[in-house]
This record gives C-alpha cells, structure tokens and sequence, in this order.
C-alpha cells in the first residue's frame, strides 16, 4: 500500500477488493530501521472496518516487540518482522501465534538465509526483499532468486513464500519459478489505470511459472 493514493484511500481499497487483489499488505516504516517514514497501526485500524481483504503488516522497525500489541489490535491477520531488527525472533513469533496471526520473518537482501533458518518452523510466511527495504520502485534484485529457491527447499508446504521489491509482469514469473507464492507488488500496479486488468495480467505470469499457486 506503499505506493496507493492515500488520498483517496477507501477508494483504492475498494478498487483493489474489486481486482480481486487477495492481500493488502502495509509497508510499516519508522525512519530509523530504515530512512523512509510511512504510517502506523492507527492508519491500519481505519481501513480494518473498510473490507474483508487479509491484513499482511511489514514492520520495517526496529522494536517491533514494543509496538507488535498495536498491530494485532489494529486487526492485521499477519504480521511480518526483520530478523536484521530481532536477531532472536522466538518470543515475538510466538506471541503473534498464541494471538490468532500469521507469523512472519522478512530477509533483507543482503542477510543470508542461515540467519533465519532457527526460526523458520515458527513461521507461518517468510518474506524475501528484493529490493533493500525502504522505497518503492527500485529494481527487483536478482540475488534473491537463490535465497527463494534455498527457502522453498527448508520450509513446510504451508508456509507462504512471499517476494517484495521491484515485482511485475517480468520479474513475478521469475520469482514463481523460484518457488515463490506471494507476491508484494506496489508500483506495478499503482501505476495501471486499471487494477483489475494489472491483477490479473500479474496472476496468470505467475501461474505459467507453477502449477501450485496459492
Ligand atoms: O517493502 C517494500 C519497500 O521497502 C516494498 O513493499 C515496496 O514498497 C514494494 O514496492 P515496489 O517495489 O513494487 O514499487
């Protein structure tokens, strides 16, 4: 959601519900884990009410055990934090488990996938950054094709296997091939005239790539 008109919020929530966009996944950024500022679980709280759609939180900060309360209250069904800003992830994915959310542990590009692999069994989805986190619309790095694949390899088959930073028509079927099955995308699609359209163009690249999308 990085990347929507956040003046006309409500109206881009209900464009992307109509796309049939499955996910809305909030880019959550303090400014100190990385440079860029963008909202907070207030913000999320607000749409919550608005739709239906999966609430996929993405806390780029740095105490995310100190705000995570925030996030389940606001209503996210997931909710992904950086091991590069918890180096021991256990107590907090085990808190958002005990509270009803997915658990999740997002890999900046330059972090191995050793840094996770402790953890990955109390993941319920794993998000590979494809581009440095912090800004929207940066080439997708090709680097983090080996570390899906490595992933897809150490993970149960109900762990979602997501992918952020630089997707679209192009680099989505690459990152299915790897072994992806979720996609964030927010330039490719913030910048279509029609979502629907966009969507779908985006979901049947990824299909060719792999017969078990989910
Ligand atoms: O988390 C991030 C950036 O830190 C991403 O979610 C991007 O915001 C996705 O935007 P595009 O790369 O698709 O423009």
């Amino acid at each position: 959601m990085l990347k929507c008109d956040f003046g006309n919020l409500h109206r881009e929530v209900e464009l992307l519900e109509a796309a049939e966009a499955s996910v809305l996944h909030w880019d959550v950024m303090d400014g100190h884990f990385v440079p860029n500022l963008s909202y907070g679980a207030l913000l999320i709280e607000r749409v919550r009410p608005l739709t239906k759609m999966f609430f996929d939180a993405h806390l780029m900060v740095s105490n995310p055990a100190k705000y995570i309360d925030e996030y389940i209250k606001a209503g996210c069904d997931s909710i992904t934090v950086h091991i590069e800003a918890v180096p021991d992830p256990q107590d907090i994915l085990d808190h958002m488990k005990k509270s009803g959310v997915v658990p999740g542990l997002a890999i900046s590009p330059k972090t191995p996938v050793e840094m996770i692999e402790p953890y990955l069994e109390s993941c319920g989805l794993i998000l590979v950054m494809s581009v440095e986190p912090g800004f929207g619309g940066q080439s997708f790095m090709e680097s983090s094709l080996p570390k899906i694949k490595q992933l897809k390899t150490m993970i149960s088959k109900e762990t979602i296997l997501s992918v952020d930073g630089g997707i679209g028509t192009e680099t989505i079927a690459e990152a299915a091939a790897a072994g992806a099955n979720y996609f964030v995308v927010g330039s490719a699609l913030f910048s279509q005239a029609d979502y629907s359209i966009a969507v779908n163009n985006l979901v049947e690249k990824a299909k060719s790539q792999t017969a078990s999308l989910t």
